[in-house]
């Protein structure tokens, strides 16, 4: 015990070899970037004198790269830099007495988009984490205040009086029911292959399952009339008929459906985790909380333990704010994941940004201190109970319970909450709790932006803590992510949104970051995808049109500055690809990340882009459209052969498919051209030709496909017709 006491229980390796290679990379790549810019103005003093070229499309290049070259910059510095990575050792942990309790709260939004028994399946991972279970309380927010998500968490309630005992007593590795059944029994408990009473156990607990099931499958006929936006708010602590005392095996579990009234904003997850802050306050007021979206299950039980090696860690633990493990996704194939919804490009930049001052929240799987997130540490000490109503709002009780100092002083009726304490929790989940308070301005999760996460961890970046990215061999927890061209688009359309509005907001990453935290840790908050709209029309259209009309726009192939481009070109795209290969993915996923990024900055950037002005003129209000979670079977067969499925909105598609078919057309027509001027022509004709080679699906959806996921003729003609306008507006800029 002595010599085990002196062990670390988390250590911080920084990898170095790729750190090298990367700060390498930087400063080549930094010192060809600033060539490239010495060689525009040079020649753009010069257009000006001679007049050869027209100046407009030449200013749009310039300007493009200027912002690819931002980008590059904010995406290097802040990623690349110093990568690390955390080995976490939870056996070194303290006993289970000394272990700080945890709050889980978990989210849902709506009954049918959301099913429930993959709600119930994230509830009963996360009751079953391998915790104390007096010291883990689950609360669930359902914003859907929907009778058949109630009705599903009692269920799940009884099922987990049997199915926690069952972990607990076969120290399951697999503790998300839905997950365990469907695993190969081999993999998922080998160690009891052969025992008897383990085959005995199991095979109830599989028929009570299956009886679960049912259950909530019969009950979720009526889900979607079940959804509401007007209803008072109702918390509900999960207990069976006797109310007085409560399963010592089992978690606290609680049901938290805020008020919710259609003349009010929401704002949507955010709202509803400050919500949850306040009402767990009161019941179980632990100092960590675990964030769980519904669609994303604890899969590694030892997560809890796994985060409490950086909180616990000494050297550390003053300032960490919070504990982040990636989202994986069991819904993915990895070898043709194509269309990377498994984010792998986010989550090796994590890694990055952990060697600075840490990773952001992202949404789900995070362990959070409560107090950082309250700012409590921010509180003068002779601050008065008024001012401290003006932060947290009117509730005596809820302030007493941040200076209870998060101790679990609970109240004795909180099993069948009723009188004063049931009026304190209606109140702190009542619509107008924030008004007039700092709720979602300064305390709590921020609002304004559907990107709740990112613009938290900005500032609470910004307030000093940092934050630690743990991404262990085992996956600790599984999501289901977009596996179809539609859903994907819709939620890059709304994170490239969230960062828009973050970037046009007074937490601005780079003037209010770079004022208060380190410059390359805000230079990550910085990386605004939907700015990829301008370098879109620098790189995809305007060199295309100059082709046709035979003005080069780069040097000729016989100036040596031509290698330098060559240069930029190339080093940027082997530098992508040796990032893929350290991260483990292969060459051809290297190809499907570049196509994707092209496919989001031809649809999801150009509305998010367009969203965010609107909104910022106050034309427009943004909603938060919730990521598709039920799976079609007829879609999900053409995901497993790798084939696209282009079922999407015309809207999302139009704009890509333009974008290709003006591409497309705009080579083929400028063949002769390139034969006759080659040597000034090449690289505006590489630029097409890249472009129509790594995105030889949509010509394959729009041409030779005949099944049902191919792009829609109408879809193409469409895109025919706006590739002429494309063409034709232009054309107009040539004439200045
Ligand atoms: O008004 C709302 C809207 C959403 N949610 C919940 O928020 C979670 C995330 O929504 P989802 O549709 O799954 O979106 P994703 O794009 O998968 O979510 C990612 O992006 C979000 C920010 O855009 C983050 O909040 C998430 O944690 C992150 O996983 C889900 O549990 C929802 O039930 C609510 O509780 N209330
Ligand atoms: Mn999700």
């Amino acid at each position: 015990m002595e010599s085990s006491t002196k062990l670390p229980v988390h250590v911080c390796h920084v990898k170095k070899t790729e750190m090298v290679i990367n700060r390498l990379h930087i400063f080549l790549h930094g010192i060809a970037l600033l060539a490239l810019f010495y060689y525009r103005i040079i020649t753009f003093s010069l257009i000006i004198k001679t007049k050869e070229t027209p100046l407009v499309p030449y200013l749009i290049v310039i300007v493009s790269e200027i912002v690819l070259s931002f980008l590059w910059v904010m995406h290097q510095l802040a990623t690349q830099w110093r990568p690390v990575k955390r080995t976490v050792y939870p056996e070194r942990l303290p006993e289970d007495d000394k272990l700080p309790p945890i709050d889980v709260f978990i989210f849902t939004a709506h009954p049918s988009q959301e099913p429930s028994l993959q709600v119930m399946n994230t509830v009963l991972s996360a009751m079953s984490l391998d915790y104390p279970p007096d010291k883990l309380s689950v609360y669930l927010s359902d914003d859907g205040g929907s009778y058949v998500t109630l009705y599903a968490v009692r269920e799940a309630w009884n099922f987990a009086r049997l199915w926690i005992p069952f972990c607990r007593k076969y120290a399951l590795k697999i503790r998300c029911p839905e997950s365990y059944f469907s695993a190969d029994v081999e993999s998922a408990d080998e160690k009891f292959t052969g025992c008897s009473e383990f085959a005995a156990d199991r095979k109830i607990i599989e028929k009570n399952y299956a009886e679960f099931q049912e259950a909530l499958e019969k009950n979720s006929v009526n889900a979607n009339a079940s959804y509401s936006r007007n209803h008072p708010s109702r918390i509900e602590v999960i207990t069976d008929e006797d109310k007085d005392s409560y399963p010592k095996e089992m978690p606290l579990l609680v049901y938290v459906a805020r008020e919710k009234r259609p003349d009010h904003h929401h704002h949507f997850k955010a709202g509803a985790l400050n919500v949850m802050l306040r009402v767990s306050a009161l019941m179980s007021n632990a100092p960590y909380l675990l964030v769980l979206d519904c669609d994303m299950y604890c899969h590694d039980p030892s997560s809890a333990r796994q985060a409490m090696c950086i909180y616990l860690d000494s050297e550390i633990s003053a300032q960490i704010g919070w504990v982040q493990f990636p989202q994986k996704f069991h819904n993915i194939i990895s070898e043709h994941d194509i269309y990377d919804s498994g984010h792998n490009s986010d989550w090796r930049g994590l890694q990055g940004v952990d060697g600075l001052r840490g990773p952001m929240m992202c949404g789900s799987n995070f362990f959070i201190r409560r107090g950082a997130i309250y700012g409590t540490d921010r509180i003068q000490k002779d601050i008065d109970l008024k001012q401290l109503k003006k932060s947290f709002g009117s509730s005596n009780e809820f302030i007493r319970s941040i200076y209870k100092n998060c101790k679990l002083q609970l109240p004795e009726d909180r099993l069948n909450p009723a009188g004063a304490l049931q009026n304190e929790l209606q109140l702190l989940s009542s619509c107008t709790y924030d008004n007039d308070t700092e709720w979602g301005k300064e305390v709590g999760y921020l609002y304004n932006t559907v990107s709740e996460d990112m613009v938290t961890s900005l500032v609470l970046h910004c307030r000093g803590w940092t934050s630690a990215y743990v991404d262990p061999a085992r996956p600790c927890f599984l999501g289901v992510c977009p596996t179809n061209l539609n859903d994907m688009l819709v939620q890059q359309t709304r994170w490239a949104l969230g960062a828009m509005q973050i970037a046009l907001s007074r937490f601005s990453p780079l003037i209010y970051g770079g004022l208060r935290m380190s410059i390359l840790q805000s230079m990550f908050y910085a990386q605004v995808g939907s700015l990829y709209v301008v370098p879109l029309c620098g790189l995809a259209v305007i060199p295309q049109i100059c082709l046709l009309y035979g003005i080069p726009l780069y040097p000729k192939v016989s100036d040596p500055f031509f290698l330098l481009f060559a240069f930029i070109f190339i080093s940027s795209q082997f530098k992508h690809v040796q990032e893929v290969f350290s991260y483990g993915d292969s060459f051809r996923h290297a190809i499907i990340e570049l196509r994707v990024w092209m496919m989001r900055s031809g649809a999801s950037y150009v509305y998010a882009f367009w969203e965010a002005m609107m909104e910022w003129i106050g034309m427009h209000k943004t909603n938060f459209v919730l990521t598709g979670k039920v799976v079609d079977k007829e879609r999900a067969k053409l995901y497993e052969q790798g084939i696209y499925d282009f079922q999407a909105t015309p809207l999302l598609l139009v704009p890509m498919c333009s974008l290709y078919i003006f591409n497309l057309a705009t080579f083929i027509i400028g063949i002769p051209m390139i034969f006759h001027k080659g040597d000034e022509l090449l690289a505006q004709a590489v630029l097409p030709f890249f472009g129509i080679i790594v995105n030889y699906h949509l010509l394959e959806g729009m041409v030779f496909r005949k099944d049902s996921g191919r792009i829609a003729l109408s879809v193409s003609l469409l895109s025919i017709a706006i590739s002429s306008v494309i063409f034709c507006c232009g054309s107009l800029l040539l004439l200045y």
